[in-house]
């Protein structure tokens, strides 16, 4: 049977429980995420999506409903148990660095764990590999762009070897080479490990290439489903504040002024493929 990695059932938290004219953060939210999932978790401001985050890790519990996380409920008592399985990365990648090289930094966690020296050693290496950032093992976290910082995180998560890695906002903060570093990481990552991954973003290019998105509007989940399935219910997208990636807003224009394209396309690469097929037929 699947492993339950993460599962929300009819989860409602209000930070004002005693104050009946603010609406709940999340409200009657169920959704359920399965080992080897890749999920985004998309929404404007406002919408949820760092309440769900603090719900996940036990940062909150819910007034009503259940959270589930590798098959266990979460509750005070199980905390530290889920979150020993659980990686989280963080926005800001200069909040993040503890260590004064980037080996010490991905050792941190290990050492307060009792990770034995050997296979400390071993670990840092295995997952700085992962990550790409190996030759930087003795660079100082400063000289780094912020895009190898936030890899430098991934590595540190990595390291503990958790069941689900969530990335809160992680690209966010970064100039657009980083960003797509981090997710070529990520998708690399998924793609050698079959890491569970929650990716929780305003950037719809990064969603695009998860398993599943779920779209939250208001504390509410709005939509749920593959990226195709989200993206082309578009006017739903923007209604909710939210751009479509590139591409598709890319792909409508282009129809609109009469470029035959076979589909509308969620990303850069496919849709000038059909731009070299629409105009090599002319
Ligand atoms: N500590 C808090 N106390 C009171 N209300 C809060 C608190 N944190 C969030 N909220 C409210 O809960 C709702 C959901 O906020 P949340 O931060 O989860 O949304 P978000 O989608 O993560 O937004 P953002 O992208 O801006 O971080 C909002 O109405 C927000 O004002």
């Amino acid at each position: 049977m699947d492993l339950n990695i993460m599962s929300f059932e009819n989860v409602t938290f209000t930070y004002m429980p005693d104050n009946e004219s603010v609406r709940p953060a999340v409200e009657g939210l169920s959704f359920s995420i399965k080992q080897g999932e890749w999920i985004a978790l998309v929404g404007h401001n406002g919408s949820g999506k760092s309440t769900i985050a603090k719900l996940m890790n036990g940062l909150l519990f819910p007034q009503s409903g259940t959270v589930t996380a590798m098959d266990q409920k979460m509750s005070e008592e199980s905390l530290w148990e889920i979150r020993s399985q659980m990686g989280m990365v963080f926005q800001n990648p200069d909040n993040q660095f503890v260590g004064a090289t980037v080996q010490d930094d991905v050792a941190f966690a290990l050492e307060n764990n009792g990770v034995p020296h050997a296979e400390m050693v071993q670990r840092v290496h295995e997952s700085l590999r992962q990550v790409k950032m190996e030759e930087y093992l003795n660079h100082e976290p400063h000289h780094l762009s912020g895009g190898q910082k936030q890899r430098v995180a991934i590595a540190g998560a990595l390291a503990l070897r958790p069941r689900l890695l969530i990335l809160d906002e992680a690209t966010s903060m970064l100039d657009p080479q980083g960003r797509m570093e981090v997710i070529e990481t990520i998708r690399e990552l998924r793609e050698a490990t079959g890491l569970t991954v929650i990716s929780i973003t305003h950037d719809l290019e990064e969603a695009a290439l998860a398993d599943r998105i779920l779209v939250m509007n208001a504390g509410h989940k709005q939509v749920e489903g593959t990226p195709e399935d989200v993206f082309f219910a578009g006017n739903k997208l923007t209604e909710l504040g939210l751009d479509l990636p590139f591409a598709m807003r890319m792909s409508k224009l282009l129809t609109e002024a009469g470029v035959q394209l076979s589909n509308e396309h969620m990303s850069e690469d496919r849709l000038v493929e059909d731009l070299w097929t629409f105009y090599s037929k002319k």
